[in-house]
């Protein structure tokens, strides 16, 4: 049989055919070229599957090749990586101004990953309840930033329910990658998504019991319109697994598209004269703080806030 893995623990799969899921182990190897993971399934892969009769449980035998995939880096060095989920259409990054506050650099750390990947990428403003008039002028600044280079922006309330119509449209049948750092509210989007939430509490509690719990790394849910979200608990941070300096500027949509004109073809735009990323940068055409990104993480600069 064929089917989507909606749910994995590391040792078991949760995998959905037709209407009805099953839960899968693994057997043999699978392994991917050029890197070694801890994990060589993940939600969102599409793969073959028997049943054990004896068992009334599942062994996978085919991974389906995969469109994309996401990574968790490992933070030892042995290079380890962990596929977070696999087969995305798109990637939504909630933020919040206040309470707590989700740094430029972090955004940007997000969408040059998704760019990394290929994966269309979003933002979500949540809590918009909570924004003075002066919140609500910084994030106009902020939204003019990101849309002008190709990432619509929603301003939404979990809390309200403002605007979550805007967000469910965008999800129609399509699988999406939702994640946030702590505190942003994406529990709290996800149950507005969700209306039947009873259902991820109930499933969360069965495989419990049945002692399959070890850790989430990502979970699927089904969308009432079509469609999946796939929810990523507890990771703060997506990981790319190598970008190249010389690369880096290519993941900026707004460099991309200048530095063809930059006088040096091998341009770092850091202080090359007709460096056209630069010009840009002057003329105020390319933001500051996208720039700022740029050089801190061409820096290496690992602040994660
Ligand atoms: N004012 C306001 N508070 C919100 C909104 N959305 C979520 N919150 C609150 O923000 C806090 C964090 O919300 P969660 O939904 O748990 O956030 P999370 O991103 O899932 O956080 P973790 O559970 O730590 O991963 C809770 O106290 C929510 O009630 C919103 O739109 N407006
Ligand atoms: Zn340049």
């Amino acid at each position: 049989m064929q089917g989507l893995v909606t749910k994995s623990t590391g040792s078991w799969y949760q995998v959905k055919a037709g209407n009805e899921v099953f839960d899968c182990r693994i057997k043999g190897k699978f392994r991917i070229k050029g890197i070694t993971t801890t994990n060589p399934i993940a939600v969102g892969d599409v793969v073959d599957f028997e049943m054990e009769p004896e068992q009334g449980t599942g062994v996978i035998t085919n991974l389906h090749q995969r469109k994309n995939y996401i990574i968790r880096k490992s933070v030892n060095l042995s290079k380890q990586a962990q596929i977070i989920a696999a087969n995305l259409d798109q990637a939504f990054l909630i933020v919040t101004l206040a309470s707590p506050r989700t740094s430029l650099g972090f955004i940007d750390r997000f969408l040059v990953t998704a760019e990394a990947y290929d994966i269309p990428a979003r933002l979500i403003f949540n809590k918009l309840d909570l924004f003075s008039d002066e919140g609500l002028s910084i994030l106009a600044d902020y939204k003019d930033i990101y849309e002008r280079i190709g990432y619509p922006c929603y301003e939404v309330s979990a809390k309200e329910g403002t605007n979550i119509q805007q967000v469910q449209a965008q999800l129609k049948d399509k699988v999406t990658l939702l994640t946030g750092h702590s505190g942003v509210g994406k529990s709290s989007l996800i149950n507005r998504l969700l209306p039947d939430l009873e259902l991820k509490t109930h499933m969360i509690s069965e495989w419990s019991d049945k002692g399959m719990h070890t850790t989430t790394f990502a979970e699927m849910f089904d969308l009432p319109q079509g469609g999946y979200i796939i929810d990523t608990p507890g990771i703060r941070e997506l990981g790319v697994i190598d970008i190249e300096k010389q690369e880096l500027g290519h993941f900026f949509p707004e460099m991309r598209e200048r530095m063809n004109e930059c006088r040096f073809n091998n341009c770092r735009h850091i202080n090359e004269p007709g460096c056209a990323v630069l010009e840009a940068l002057d003329e105020d055409e390319i933001a500051i703080t996208r720039y700022e990104s740029y050089l801190s993480i061409y820096n290496g600069n690992d602040t994660r806030s």
